[in-house]
C-alpha cells in the first residue's frame, strides 16, 4: 500500500483550534498507510514549505476571528502567493478546511469559505465533511456528529471562559476527526487512481 502525507496546517492564538487541528490529525492517522504533520503556519519558515511542497493533502485550519480567519492564519495565506506564480505548485493536491469560534454560529461559514477559495486559487481539490448534519431533529443532541452543521468543513465551537483544555467539546473533536479521515481515505483513492490510470 502506498504511504500517503497529510498536513494540518493551522493558526491558533489560544489553543482551542490547535485542540481540533489535533483531532483532524487524529482522524488521518487513523487511516492505515498515512502520515500526518502539524504543521502550525504562523511562524512560517524554510521546513514548513519544505513540508506543504510534499504533502499529498493540506487541510486549512484558523480560528474564527472578526467573521474571517485570523490574521495570522491570512498572513500564511498571502505568502501561498509565491507558490501560485510558482507554477501552481499545489495543483491537484488534496484540500480541506476547519475553523473553531466562540459562538454557535459565530459567522465560521464565512472563514471556511476563505479557506476553500484559498484552494481553489492554488487549483487543489477540496473535500468536504460528507457527513449529514447532526443535532437538528427532536431526537437529536449536541453528542451528534456534526452537531453544528456544516458540510463545507469542520466547526467547532468554545466557550469564551473555557481554556482549551476543556473546550473545544469532545462533540466537535469527533467531528474534526471525521474530517481528518475523510481527507485522508480520499487521497488514498486519488493516489490509487494515479497509480492506476483508466486504459
Ligand atoms: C480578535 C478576536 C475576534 C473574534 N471574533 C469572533 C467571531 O467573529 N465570532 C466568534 O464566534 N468568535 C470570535 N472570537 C472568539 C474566538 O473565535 C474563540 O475564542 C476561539 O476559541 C479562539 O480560538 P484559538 O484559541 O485557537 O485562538 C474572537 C476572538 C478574538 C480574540
Amino acid at each position: 500500500m502506498a504511504v500517503i502525507s497529510v498536513a494540518v496546517a493551522y493558526h491558533s492564538g489560544y489553543g482551542h483550534t490547535a485542540r481540533q487541528a489535533e483531532a483532524v490529525a487524529e482522524g488521518a492517522r487513523g487511516v492505515p498507510g498515512t502520515k500526518v504533520d502539524l504543521l502550525p503556519v504562523d511562524a512560517p519558515d524554510a521546513a514548513l514549505w519544505t513540508a506543504l511542497d510534499g504533502a499529498d493533502a493540506i487541510v486549512f485550519g484558523s480560528p474564527t476571528y472578526m467573521g474571517g480567519a485570523s490574521a495570522a492564519f491570512k498572513a500564511f495565506a498571502e505568502r501561498t502567493g509565491a507558490v501560485m506564480q510558482d507554477g501552481l505548485r499545489w495543483k491537484d493536491k488534496v484540500a480541506a478546511g476547519f475553523t473553531n469560534s466562540g459562538s454557535m454560529s459565530g459567522d465560521k461559514l464565512h472563514t471556511l469559505v476563505g479557506l476553500a477559495l484559498l484552494a481553489a486559487q492554488h487549483g487543489m481539490v477540496w473535500v468536504g465533511m460528507a457527513q449529514p448534519a447532526g443535532w437538528n431533529t427532536s431526537t437529536g443532541s449536541a453528542e451528534d456528529l456534526n452537531r453544528l452543521g456544516g458540510w463545507l468543513g469542520a466547526l467547532a465551537q468554545s466557550d469564551h471562559d473555557l481554556g482549551p483544555d476543556v473546550a473545544p467539546p469532545a462533540t466537535d473533536l469527533r467531528t474534526a476527526a471525521h474530517l481528518g479521515h475523510r481527507v485522508a481515505t480520499v487521497t488514498h483513492l486519488l493516489r490509487r487512481g494515479q497509480e492506476s490510470p483508466a486504459a
